[in-house]
């Protein structure tokens, strides 16, 4: 996949603080390309330092593409962290005024915005103002803006907080279409679940640092122990002395064991001891929010700092 954003090697320092050391990432046209990290990692200050908010100390941001001049500036879509729109203006007008400000034609913007308030479950709402709307509405029109001039590369700032289930399921899709129709998405969540189902590639972040960069799959197949779930009343003792058993969680008659980083599923089942009482049994991988609390609580998961296989 053709590469349309890369990020080699920045760093940025408040005072005397460095809050980004040696980024280094690439984002690919029709990819959706997670951000993920603790609070205060520095994905926003990333995300600043590409849109040319504030400036790198060190290293470099390219936009390729166009004869390698660069995607124009209004070829990219932003929807930032803080969220805000103009108050007093009406939500047809705000979705025009900010068409016009990356150049693209007014009746086309027209006709999109018109398309994307029914699609977000806001047709009819192109003459009220702003302030006028919940804060989810608001949120929907941003997002609108963020998409109305056919950007090539996305950047989206926790697109989900604050949006119930049926909206997130909207964005969920109108972003997987846009992926598929070739955007290139740069997406900072802390929503694991929706990150699990959605994005093809994702960079951890942690104090600055790059923690993990890879594909789900590889993230998963790396850093992903397995975990045996099984139903039946069992003493917790039990569990905690089989063989490769590094912690065991219990509520109630289900018990979800943690196993070590390289144990074999099926030769570890052979090896289940007979007094234990098993009426279902299942076994998987570990999901991307345990391996993200297991990060940021500093577990014993990422020892060594790798690429898996980016
Ligand atoms: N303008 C600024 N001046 C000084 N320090 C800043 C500034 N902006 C960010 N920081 C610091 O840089 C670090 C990274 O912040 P950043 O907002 O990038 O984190 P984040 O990963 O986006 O966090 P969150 O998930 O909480 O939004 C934090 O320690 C923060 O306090």
């Amino acid at each position: 996949m053709e590469v349309l954003l890369t990020v080699k090697e920045i760093e940025k320092s408040f005072k005397d603080k460095k809050v980004l050391k040696n980024i280094t990432f690439e984002v690919r046209k029709g990819e959706i390309m997670a951000i993920l990290g603790p609070n205060g990692a520095g994905k926003s200050t990333t995300i600043r330092n590409i849109m040319g908010i504030m400036y790198p100390d060190n290293g470099a941001i390219t936009f390729h593409q166009h004869n390698g001049k660069g995607i124009p500036r209004n070829k990219i879509g932003y929807l930032p962290e803080e969220r805000g729109l103009y108050q007093n203006v009406k939500v047809m007008d705000i979705l025009l005024y900010l068409a016009e400000l990356k150049g693209y034609p007014l009746d086309k913007a027209k006709e999109r915005a018109l398309m994307y308030l029914k699609k977000f479950d806001l047709e009819g709402k192109e003459k009220v103002s702003v302030e006028e709307l919940s804060k989810g509405m608001g949120q929907k029109v941003q997002f609108i803006s963020s998409i109305i001039h056919e950007p090539e590369l996305l950047i989206l700032d926790e697109p989900f907080s604050g949006l119930d289930p049926v909206s997130q399921e909207l964005f969920k899709k109108e972003i997987r279409s846009l992926a598929d129709n070739g955007t290139a998405i740069l997406l900072s969540s802390h929503q694991m679940n929706l990150v699990e189902e959605m994005c093809d590639r994702l960079f951890m972040i942690q104090n600055g640092q790059k923690v993990i960069y890879g594909t789900l799959d590889d993230v998963k197949t790396q850093y992903a122990n397995f975990k045996c779930t099984i139903y039946g009343n069992n003493n917790i003792a039990d569990l905690e002395r089989i063989s490769h058993v590094q912690r065991v969680e219990q509520e109630g008659d289900t018990s979800t064991l943690y196993l070590d980083k390289d144990v074999v599923p099926n030769t570890w089942l052979k090896e289940l001891p007979e007094n234990i009482l098993i009426q279902e049994l299942k076994i998987n991988r570990i999901s991307l929010h345990e391996i993200f609390i297991d990060i940021a609580t500093n577990k014993n998961l990422i020892q060594e700092e790798g690429d898996a296989n980016a």
